[in-house]
C-alpha cells in the first residue's frame, strides 16, 4: 500500500483521532457480534503502548442525521473496555466542549470512545465544518474503518484534510490482501459470485472478468443467466432487463479465456419458505409454478473441484436462501470447499458470505474475512475507496 500508516508516524503524548468501524449488530443493548471490535484491537493496542491519547469514532447503523437511543455506542464501550482488559470513557456527543474536556483528563495510552458520529447531518454530508469540528479534538488521523472506507463521510474522508492522516493496520490488511489478489493474483484464480441480485454485482462481475481464471455464479442472480441461455426458470429470481447483459457477460468470458461456471442443477421449491416441498432437477428442467432457491448436488461437486484446484478464491455472495435451512446446503457446501482446499488462499468478501461462514462455523478455516461487505465489494469492482485515497502518501 502506498498510503502512510501508524508505523510511519510518532504518535506518543497526541491525540490520536481513530477512526473505526464498530458497526456491529446489537440486540437488547447487548452487542452479539464483536468481530469488528475485535478487528480493531491490534490498531488501539499499539497507539495505546506508543503512548498515544487514543479518540475512537464509529457509526453504527443508520441514525439519519439524528438521536437514535437504540444506536449509542454504549454497549460497544463496555465490549471494547472488556476485550482490551481497560476501562474505555465514552462520551454521549462526538465533538464540542465536553468532549473536549473529557480529552483534556486523558492519559498517554488512555481510551475514550465518542458517540455515533451518525448522529450529525454533517457526518454523511461530508460537512467540512464538521470535519473540522472532529479535526480540532486531536493532532493526528488514523483510519483503521475499512468497512465504511468506501464511504466519503466527514469521519471518514472530510478529517484527513485537516491533520497528518495514516491507516491502521486492519485498513492496511484490507487492501494489502484484496490489492494483492487483483493486482497479482497466484493462479488458477477463482472468484465465486452469488448473493440476490445482478445488478448490485455487475461492477464486480465486469472487473473480475478482466482478472480470473475461473469465474463461479451461483444464488438469486444464476437464473438470469440461466434464461439468458434460453432455459426456462420457473418462479426463480428474474431480472428480466439484465439478459442481455448476462449474455455479454458469457461472450465476454468466452474471448478471454475465462472458465465461466454455471449451476448444473438446483434445488427448486413450490414456496418461498424452509418447510416448502422441493426438489433437485436439472438446470434446465425448472418446471414452471417452481422456484431454485440453492444450487443443487452436481453443482456443489463441480465448483468444490474448481476451488480445490485453485491457488486463490474469492467469495462474495450466497449460493442460495442460506438463512432457512432446507437452502443452505449449496452455501455450506462452498464454504466447506474452501476450509478443505489447504494449498489455497481463501478469501472472504463481507457481508452475507462471511456471515454464512460465521454461521457454519468454519470462519478460523478461512485466510482472509474481510470486515467490509459494500467496501469490498467497491474495492472488487476496481473503484477507488474515498477512505483511502484522503491519507496521505507514502
Ligand atoms: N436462489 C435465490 N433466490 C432468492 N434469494 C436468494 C437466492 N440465493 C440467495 N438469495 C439471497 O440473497 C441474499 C444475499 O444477497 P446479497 O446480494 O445481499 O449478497 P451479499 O453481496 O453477500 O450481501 P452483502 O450486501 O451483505 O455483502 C441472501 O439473503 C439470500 O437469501
Ligand atoms: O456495515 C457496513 O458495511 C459498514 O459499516 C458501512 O455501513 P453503511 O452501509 O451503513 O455505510
Amino acid at each position: 500500500m502506498n498510503k502512510k500508516t501508524v508505523r510511519d508516524i510518532d504518535v506518543k503524548g497526541k491525540r490520536v483521532f481513530c477512526r473505526v468501524d464498530f458497526n456491529v449488530p446489537m440486540q437488547n443493548g447487548v452487542v452479539t457480534d464483536d468481530t469488528r471490535i475485535r478487528a480493531a484491537l491490534p490498531t488501539i493496542q499499539y497507539l495505546m503502548e506508543q503512548g498515544a491519547k487514543v479518540i475512537l469514532a464509529s457509526h453504527l447503523g443508520r441514525p439519519k442525521g439524528k438521536v437514535v437511543e437504540e444506536m449509542r455506542l454504549n454497549a460497544v464501550a463496555e465490549r471494547l473496555s472488556e476485550l482490551l482488559g481497560k476501562r474505555v470513557v465514552k462520551t454521549d456527543e462526538a465533538y464540542g466542549d465536553a468532549v473536549k474536556a473529557a480529552i483534556a483528563e486523558m492519559n498517554e495510552g488512555d481510551v475514550l470512545l465518542l458517540e455515533n458520529v451518525r448522529f450529525y447531518p454533517g457526518e454523511e454530508k461530508n460537512d467540512p465544518e464538521l470535519a473540522k469540528a472532529f479535526a480540532e479534538l486531536a493532532d493526528i488521523y488514523v483510519n483503521d474503518a475499512f468497512g465504511a472506507a468506501h464511504r466519503a463521510h466527514a469521519s471518514t474522508e472530510g478529517i484527513a484534510h485537516h491533520l497528518p492522516a495514516v491507516a491502521g493496520f486492519l485498513m492496511e490488511k484490507e487492501i494489502e490482501v484484496l490489492g494483492k489478489a487483483l493486482s497479482n493474483p497466484d493462479r488458477p484464480f477463482t472468484a465465486i459470485i452469488g448473493g440476490a441480485k445482478v445488478k448490485d454485482k455487475i461492477g464486480v462481475i465486469e472487473n473480475l472478468l478482466d482478472k480470473v481464471d475461473n469465474l463461479i455464479i451461483g444464488g438469486g442472480l444464476a437464473y438470469t443467466f440461466v434464461k439468458a441461455l434460453g432455459h426456462e426458470i420457473g418462479k426463480s429470481l428474474l431480472e428480466e432487463d439484465k439478459i442481455e447483459l448476462a449474455k455479454s457477460f458469457m461472450e465476454k468470458a468466452k474471448e478471454k479465456g475465462v472458465n465461466f461456471y454455471m449451476p448444473v442443477d438446483a434445488v427448486v421449491a413450490d414456496d418461498f419458505s424452509n418447510d416448502a416441498n422441493k426438489k433437485v432437477v436439472n438446470i434446465d428442467e425448472i418446471p414452471s409454478d417452481w422456484e431454485g432457491l440453492d444450487i443443487g448436488p452436481k453443482t456443489r461437486e463441480l465448483y468444490r473441484d474448481v476451488i480445490l484446484k485453485s491457488k486463490l478464491v474469492i467469495w462474495n455472495g450466497p449460493m442460495g436462501v442460506f438463512e432457512m435451512d432446507a437452502f443452505a446446503e449449496g452455501t455450506k457446501a462452498v464454504a466447506q470447499a474452501l476450509a478443505d482446499a489447504k494449498d489455497t488462499y481463501t478469501v472472504i468478501g463481507g457481508g452475507d458470505s462471511a456471515a454464512a461462514v460465521e454461521k457454519f462455523g468454519l470462519a478460523d478455516k478461512m485466510d482472509h474475512i474481510s470486515t467490509g461487505g459494500g467496501a469490498s465489494l467497491e474495492f472488487m469492482e476496481g473503484k477507488q475507496l474515498p477512505g483511502v485515497v484522503a491519507l496521505n502518501d507514502k
